[in-house]
């Protein structure tokens, strides 16, 4: 559950990669101390930024800098990728048409997905079958994000192994059937800034309406310098999560939320570019297997003492069942 939180705290999650594979991990004082960091913010916000986490900030700045260009390319360019049905909801999608609660979103943005091939998934599956789509320009755009999905993928497991110790005292509880095939989503997504006297700009300041995230662990690259990322406390203030440079500011997403049987929220957070700057943000999100049914693991329901809070959740329905309001 959120509290009143105020800010959103930092955690150093170097002792954590240190002896992520190691069997003895569990015994490890600097693990524990990071286990217990993340317990805290978890229950507390929902949201915190990590640091020691390994990726390059050069690899941060270039992904970001990569969108910029992609975005700042003439219409005609951008639409080559046009986001369809038939694409499997992959590809180019112009400002105003992704919807949140019925608004449309003063954002822009590719959005990929891992591969599903036909009939991998049955019908379950059916919406989301389709390969992902990559400009032309700027020219390294796919090679660039290959890499950078593979990093935030390993990267999101070895938290995801710190939380499940914090939750469990195990820390495999969401790899084999759970997410031990993870399936991911990575929107890279341009907000423009306000309007100006000499220029168009955006008809509504939402960036993107208040909402929480899908799946397990989203890890968010947002441009410096332009503070837009707002998440929601227990008393309803909307808290900034200005940027943190080299850092990811990570949040928790719905599965997760049932997994712990609500001892972790998925926080609602929205977006609002108030800045006259362009910004540019990089999500990606860590998610459970597919076709996994989700529900409340027996030592959470344990731990929040009290009876099983959410029903079972097979998270690719959920996840169609938003993308097709998304996009209407
Ligand atoms: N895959 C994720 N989490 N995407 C987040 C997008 C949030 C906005 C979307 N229209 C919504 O209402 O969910
Ligand atoms: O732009 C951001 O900082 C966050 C975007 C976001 O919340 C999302 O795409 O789910
Ligand atoms: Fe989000």
């Amino acid at each position: 559950m959120a509290t009143d939180f105020k800010s959103i705290p930092i955690i150093d999650i170097s002792a954590l990669l240190a002896k992520c594979d190691d069997p003895k991990m569990a015994e490890d004082p600097g693990v524990s101390e990071v286990v217990r960091q993340l317990d805290q913010a978890c229950r507390e916000a929902g949201f915190f930024y990590v640091k020691g986490h390994g990726i390059p900030d050069s690899l941060l700045k270039e992904v970001k800098s990569v969108a910029h260009k992609f975005f700042d390319l003439p219409y005609e360019e951008k639409i080559k990728i046009k986001m369809t049905a038939e694409a499997g909801f992959r590809g180019y999608q112009r400002v105003g048409e992704n919807i949140t609660k019925g608004i449309p979103d003063m954002h822009e943005a590719i959005d990929c997905y891992r591969e599903v091939k036909e009939g991998m998934y049955g019908s379950l599956g059916k919406t989301m079958e389709g390969y992902n789509q990559w400009p032309c320009s700027p020219q390294n755009f796919k090679e660039l994000m290959d890499v950078y999905i593979r990093l935030c993928t390993d990267l999101s497991r070895k938290i995801m192994r710190g939380i499940s110790l914090a939750l469990t005292g195990s820390p495999e509880e969401f790899e084999g059937r759970r997410a031990g095939d993870a399936f991911w989503v990575m929107r890279i997504i341009g907000y423009p800034g306000v309007p100006t006297a000499d220029g168009p700009g955006p008809t509504n300041d939402i960036g993107c309406g208040a909402h929480t995230d899908y799946g397990l662990l989203t890890l968010v690259n947002q441009d410096d310098d332009i503070t837009a990322l707002q998440v929601r406390n227990l008393s309803g203030e909307w808290i900034s999560a200005p940027p943190i440079s080299g850092t990811f500011v990570c949040n928790i997403g719905d599965m997760l939320k049932i997994y712990s049987n609500g001892l972790y929220d998925s926080t609602l957070h929205r977006v609002i570019n108030k800045s006259p700057t362009y910004r540019v943000c990089v999500a990606y999100f860590y998610e459970t297997n597919f076709d996994t049914a989700v529900e409340p693991l027996e030592t959470c329901i344990q731990r929040s003492g009290r009876a099983k809070k959410f029903e079972r959740a097979v998270y690719g329905e959920h996840l169609v069942s938003k993308v097709l309001t998304n996009f209407g």
